[in-house]
């Protein structure tokens, strides 16, 4: 791998990570970002686990190969979810994947988790999914949140679809993924506006029932 590559890479999700945590998505050091550097094999940049994500360092990111083990000897931790991002990789055209925890997001994955998912139509933001056509419907699976991560990983890839752009998981957070950082945040931030603007909808015509 072209040294270049990595420490572009490395700029791109720190960057990224810079942006998300201005907005104050990563509470009690929860959330974890990656960034693929190379296809073949699969390497990519992940978060170090359990780090202060606010904060940036030359130790914010671990290289690790397509098992989520570091390749190189390391006192980091991968993210202890970094199997989730391996599935992503694994099963789409994914250059980079997010995954925080919000209010807004872990609300909606409770209001909706008994449906299985959840669907957006007529708004706007759609339109940041490609989804151009009169009427789109968005749909955002919700999966369960069990303490295994190779189970909640499972659950994950059987979601994944070319549909699919993100997956919830309830009482947890988002998963999402773009082709680049560009698009993958893209696809988050649009997911969290649908995510607040439906829930401050209810609020202000059913009360939040
Ligand atoms: C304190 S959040 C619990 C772990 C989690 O869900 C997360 O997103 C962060 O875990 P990591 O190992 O990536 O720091
Ligand atoms: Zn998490």
């Amino acid at each position: 791998m072209k040294t270049i590559d990595l420490k572009a890479r490395w700029q791109e999700l720190a960057d990224v990570k810079d942006v998300l945590g201005a907005r104050g998505w990563f509470p009690g050091t929860s959330g974890n970002l990656s960034i693929k550097v190379s296809d073949d094999p699969l390497e990519f940049l992940v978060t170090a686990s359990g780090k202060d994500k606010y904060k940036r360092t030359d130790e914010d990111f671990v290289l690790v190969n397509r098992h989520s083990k570091p390749v190189e000897d390391t006192q980091l931790k991968p993210s202890a979810e970094t199997l989730l991002h391996q599935k992503v990789y694994e099963l789409t055209d994914a250059g980079c994947s997010l995954h925080v925890h919000t209010v807004s997001n872990n609300v909606i994955s409770e209001l909706y988790a008994n449906k299985g998912e959840v669907t957006f139509q007529g708004q706007e933001l759609i339109k940041a999914f490609n989804l151009w056509e009169e009427d789109a419907v968005l749909r955002v699976p919700i999966i369960e949140n069990p303490a295994h991560i190779p189970d909640l990983a499972n659950l994950l890839a059987e979601k994944i679809d070319d549909n699919v752009f993100g997956v919830l998981i309830r009482n947890h957070g988002i998963t999402v993924w773009g082709r680049n950082a560009f698009e993958a945040k893209k696809h988050l931030e649009a997911f969290e506006f649908l995510f607040e603007s439906h829930l401050a909808f209810r609020i202000h015509t059913q009360g939040g029932r």
